[in-house]
């Protein structure tokens, strides 16, 4: 069931080739019949890292397959102690898919594209955020001292890590996250949406079928909504009297790091959890510091999502208590 370090890396590898050449790989899409006769070495190079992928997801999707038949299996013998140790995985969820236009189940293929879709959402995106964040306290000293401090008043010194009920007792954390989401935000569209009737949208006609995409790091820095839009400064979010900011734009839409409305990324909630938990912690347990003489350079990189153009770097002191 658990996977071994060997596996880890040749997903983590297969993984990463596809995300650093995804805007390469994009390109093919836009005039197929084109691109196969003039982009024919780079369609090569895709199938090629495609088989890889399927060579490495495949078999743990069989093995996964295998292990739920066998759980049947046990369950029709009764054996209620092997039920209550299965935890239900994403392929387990997979495999149960029945189309429903088309009245059939996926085909592994279709299972490879969601695990790939599944994985790269939900770590690129976070690991991205999270390293925009730490970059800003790490420039910024007084905030992060200013987030320390309010963790040393809700966590105990003798504390090992910071528990998820006292995350909630941190509302300048939660302001720190969004503020990072709102000035970096990991994706800077949203994925391609297509309208379902025709529709006038401010001096615009959109016509049905239009492929319609949204601007979210311009909104987040639109200086008509937010004050002095590209500083970081976490306040911001601590000043709606006392009302926490609707990160799924559902009032209304200031910015939307997540999208919002029915295709709103589905992993937000545990993306916000993440961010507070591991943000918390890191600042916690050390102090971070710019390393000497150098200014933390915010420059932009476009991967699969946003990243810094030059890596965080930093001198890290843990801290006495
Ligand atoms: C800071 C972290 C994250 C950010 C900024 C982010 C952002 C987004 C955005 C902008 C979209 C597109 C929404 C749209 O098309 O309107 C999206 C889709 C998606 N996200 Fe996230 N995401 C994050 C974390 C996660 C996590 C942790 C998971 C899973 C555990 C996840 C899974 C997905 C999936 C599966 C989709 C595609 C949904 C669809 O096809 O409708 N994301 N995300």
């Amino acid at each position: 069931d658990k996977l071994d370090e060997d596996q880890i890396k040749r997903i983590k590898e297969v993984q990463r080739q596809m995300i650093v050449n995804f805007g390469k790989f994009n390109i093919l899409n836009f005039w197929p019949r084109v691109t196969k006769i003039l982009l024919r070495n780079r369609w090569k190079e895709l199938f090629f890292l495609r088989k890889c992928q399927d060579d490495v997801l495949i078999s743990l999707i069989r093995a996964r397959k295998k292990a739920k038949e066998e759980r049947v299996n046990k369950s029709k013998e009764n054996k209620k102690d092997y039920e209550d140790e299965y935890v239900l995985s994403y392929v387990d969820t997979l495999l149960a898919l029945e189309l429903p236009e088309e009245k059939r189940k996926l085909k592994e293929e279709e299972m490879v594209s969601l695990c790939s879709e599944f994985l790269d959402a939900g770590t690129d995106t976070t690991s991205t955020a999270l390293q925009w964040i730490m970059a800003n306290l790490v420039k910024y000293p007084q905030t992060q001292e200013k987030l320390f401090m309010e963790i040393k008043g809700v966590v105990q010194d003798s504390e090992e890590s910071i528990k998820e009920e006292e995350l909630q007792k941190m509302p300048y954390l939660k302001a720190v996250i969004l503020e990072g989401l709102r000035r970096h935000p990991p994706a800077h569209f949203v994925l391609p949406h297509a309208m379902t009737e025709d529709v006038i949208l401010g001096k615009y006609a959109v016509p049905k079928d239009a492929t319609i995409n949204f601007m979210v790091a311009e909104m987040g820095w639109d200086p008509e909504v937010w004050e002095d839009p590209m500083a970081f400064k976490p306040e911001r979010f601590l000043d709606s009297g006392g009302e926490t900011f609707d990160i799924t734009g559902s009032r209304e839409i200031k910015m939307m790091p997540f999208g919002v409305g029915r295709r709103i990324c589905p992993g937000y909630g545990l993306a916000m959890l993440h961010l507070e938990y591991f943000v918390a912690n890191l600042i916690w347990k050390f102090e971070w510091k710019a390393v000497d003489g150098d200014d933390v350079d915010l420059s932009e990189k476009e991967e699969f999502t946003v990243v810094m153009k030059n890596p965080l770097q930093a001198h890290v002191y843990p801290r006495l208590k």
